[in-house]
């Protein structure tokens, strides 16, 4: 059966290809360096120049189509998802990894239609790793199917997570936590690429048992979120219930043992979700 979807899926690989031939050849010049929410959430002029590509190259194809992209909403836009057909961008997972040319740099493309994330595509550009899948049929990468590991035994499991972005005194306690926790259960190693969507490509891939994090945003998790549950694996928010995309939470596993063996030792806490009004 035709997928109404296909054309779009196709265009989301093919611009997410062109964006990482951008951020590739960014990474010979030098990069000016900007701040967000904190003096260690960074942003470049190539972040913003490979949205604009995206968005642009989208309005084009599909001028009816919405977008939740990361450096929008920074500069103000709304990040409130509709049952519109909706592009959800980040333009460059990992930035502080890019600033600093480490290897694990990501476009992030999931697409949304009333509100069910229909396909995510992630580009690891400096692996040249292109991560896809299409709900209900199965992720990839490069074209080669995905399936999460089996271990059911968290003591033989790699589980993945982020410090963020946030230098709180208080969330940083709670992070040191949960990672001094699960660090000592023990596991055999915890790990972090930097990068959100390519944390859970490794999930997908079998190469982590889990990824969890609190401080994420919908556009870092929304393609890795289906590349997860499409390659087999289980979604679940921080204290055990169905995951939020846009609460800033998110635990991705291979399987709901080892998903809720993580929940029991993460301190939870909570961070205004990314589709809270606006300030005025
Ligand atoms: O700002 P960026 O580069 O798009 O996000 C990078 C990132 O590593 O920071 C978050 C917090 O650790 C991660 O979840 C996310 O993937
Ligand atoms: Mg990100
Ligand atoms: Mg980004």
């Amino acid at each position: 059966m035709a997928d109404v979807w296909q054309s779009s899926m196709d265009h989301a690989v093919a611009v997410a290809r062109k964006a990482g031939e951008m951020v590739r050849g960014a990474l010979k010049d030098d990069r000016t360096v900007m701040t967000k929410s904190s003096a260690v959430d960074l942003v470049t002029q190539t972040d913003q120049k490979v949205e604009q590509l995206i968005i642009q190259s989208v309005k084009e194809k599909f001028p009816t189509h919405r977008f939740i992209g990361e450096e929008s909403v920074a500069a103000g836009e709304s990040c409130n998802l509709t049952d519109d057909p909706t592009w959800i961008i980040d333009p460059i997972d990992g930035t502080t990894n890019f600033v600093h040319a480490f290897p694990f740099v990501a476009v992030s493309i999931g697409f949304s239609v009333n509100k069910q994330v229909e396909f995510g595509v992630v580009y690891s550009c400096l692996e040249d790793k292109m991560f896809t899948a299409r709900r209900g049929r199965g992720a990839f990468c490069n074209g080669e199917p995905l399936q999460v590991s089996e271990q059911t035994d968290i003591h033989q499991a790699i589980v993945a997570t982020e410090f963020g972005s946030s230098r709180d005194p208080t969330a940083v306690d709670h992070i040191f936590r949960s990672l001094r926790n699960i660090l000592c259960l023990p596991v055999h190693g915890v790990r972090g690429a930097g990068t959100a969507a390519i944390n859970m490509c490794l999930v997908a891939s079998g190469c982590a048992e889990a990824y969890y994090e609190i401080g994420i945003h919908v556009w870092d998790v929304a393609a890795g979120s289906l590349i997860v549950s499409e390659a087999g694996g289980v979604l679940l928010d921080v204290d055990g219930g169905d995951v939020d995309l846009m609460s800033r939470r998110i635990v991705a596993a291979n399987n709901r043992t080892i998903a809720e063996r993580i929940v029991k030792e993460i301190e939870s806490f909570t961070l205004q979700r990314d589709d809270a009004p606006l300030q005025s």
